[in-house]
């Protein structure tokens, strides 16, 4: 008996014996008939493998487009409702980051002259989106729609641009934070710099364009020691992350102003506080920890000196925002062509008088009737500036900037909204 073996594979094919022909044409058959089921399985496998994934990401993109929460004839309609401008020459506003502190005062600020918002907005849990969704039924109990999705949807804001022929985007939406940074240097890119990016694509794509207004930010100056800050002063030392993308920003808008006329506006906020604010920010914490007893971190300079901060009430900073809008002037391109030169401008918006951390501790523990527990230590470097101060002789001179309400007065406001809100008497117990 011929092993299995020689039997498939004889040794010697012209020894192979003529009895054993029909033997070996049978295995031969058995063998090619095997091979090609196998051939026919592995065709088989491939196919459903093919068919899942396909089936897959069928199912992902059918449901990231019905799970979208934008889009359909109802939601077009209150994207054209809000975007009604109720007033002769009245403006028609994107603003993106509109739950945002400064994004909702905007918003509301041009609803009440009568010009047309429609705001945009992520809701990420950077901090609590529960005061993003406050201040999301705020703006919709003043006739502001906010839709609920991401800058760096372009499809998102292809279709806003095609239901709105927006004359101005007020880019307020950004990773803001200074500290973050440390923890998660990705957002910021994500935000600052890819978001900036696909929102500027959309403008400039638009037609008509519209002008942009943004929220660059009072850290560009870095480490400058020339103050107060002018908005020539070089801005080429960001001791942060955040500092170096709104740097970035600045630098990027220039290129869409260069290449594709659109109007540009940047402006630098500087510790911008008050009510609606945001609880990342230390003028926020410090409060909620003073009322709840626990210590507050305030850091100092090198050889014990304190840090200071040119903080600046929130109606201030809308002003600036509303006038730098009144007065941007208008993009020139169309169908992403450039057809002329158009405005590029920065604009510090400050209180030009700096004040002490803890000065700013003082002030609100005379507010809230609290003593706070401070806890000194040195500045970490974790992107901190010892100070900012600015100059804003620019945008007095381009649109009356005037800021006109000190810490005291400022913070008075911004208590008085904080135990309302989170339901405190006013001598710092809760109800
Ligand atoms: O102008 C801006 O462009 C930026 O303003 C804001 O940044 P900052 O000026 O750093 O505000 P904020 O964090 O409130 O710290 C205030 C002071 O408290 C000190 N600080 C802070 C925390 C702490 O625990 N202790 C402390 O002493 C701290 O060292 C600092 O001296 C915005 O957050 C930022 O998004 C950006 O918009």
């Amino acid at each position: 008996m011929p092993s299995l073996e020689e039997e498939l594979f004889p040794s010697t094919p012209g020894k192979v014996k003529i009895d054993r022909t029909h033997t070996i044409h049978r295995q031969f058959h058995r063998c090619f008939a095997s091979t090609s089921t196998m051939f026919l399985w592995a065709l088989f496998l491939i196919a459903l493998t093919a068919s899942y994934l396909s089936f897959q990401s069928f199912v992902d993109t059918s449901s990231k487009y019905f799970t979208a929460s934008w889009g359909g004839i109802q939601w077009e309609k209150q994207v054209r409702n809000s975007a009604l401008i109720r007033r002769p020459a009245g403006m028609s506003v994107l603003v993106t980051g509109a739950a945002g502190f400064v994004g909702t005062h905007v918003s509301l600020a041009l609803q009440k002259r009568g010009d047309g918002v429609v705001g945009l907005d992520n809701f990420n849990s950077y901090y609590d989106p529960s005061l993003k969704r406050a201040r999301k039924k705020l703006l919709a109990d003043h006739g502001v729609f906010v839709v609920d999705g991401d800058i760096n949807d372009a499809r998102l804001l292809a279709k806003l641009f095609d239901v709105v022929a927006f004359s101005h985007v007020m880019h307020l939406a950004a990773q803001a934070g200074v500290r973050y940074a440390l923890e998660n240097p990705g957002s910021y890119v994500h935000s600052n710099i890819a978001g900036l990016v696909t929102l500027l694509e959309a403008c400039k794509a638009a037609d008509p364009q519209p002008a942009v207004v943004w929220a660059s930010s009072s850290s560009v100056y870095g480490l400058n020691s020339k103050t107060p800050f002018s908005e020539s002063d070089r801005t080429d030392q960001p001791a942060s992350l955040y500092a170096a993308t709104k740097k970035a920003g600045e630098e990027i808008t220039h290129t869409y102003n260069h290449i594709y006329g659109l109007s540009i506006t940047g402006l630098r906020f500087f510790t911008v506080y008050g009510p609606w604010g945001r609880p990342d920010m230390a003028y926020f914490f410090f409060t909620r920890n003073i009322l709840q007893g626990k210590p507050i971190t305030i850091y100092r300079g090198k050889n014990r000196v304190d840090l200071a901060r040119d903080f600046t009430y929130i109606d201030d900073v809308v002003k600036g925002c509303l006038g730098s809008l009144d007065t941007a002037g208008k993009s020139t391109g169309s169908g992403g062509k450039k057809r002329g030169p158009a405005p590029y401008r920065i604009f510090n918006l400050g209180n030009t008088s700096p004040v002490t951390v803890p000065e700013l501790v003082g002030i609100l523990e005379k507010q809230l009737k609290v003593k706070a527990k401070r806890n000194y230590v040195e500045m970490p470097g974790n992107g901190d500036v010892p100070f900012t101060h600015a100059n804003v002789s620019l945008a007095r001179r381009e649109f009356g900037y005037k800021p006109t309400t000190d810490l005291q007065t400022g913070l008075k406001k911004f208590v008085k909204w904080y135990m309302s809100y989170y339901g405190y008497h006013q001598h710092g117990k809760r109800v």
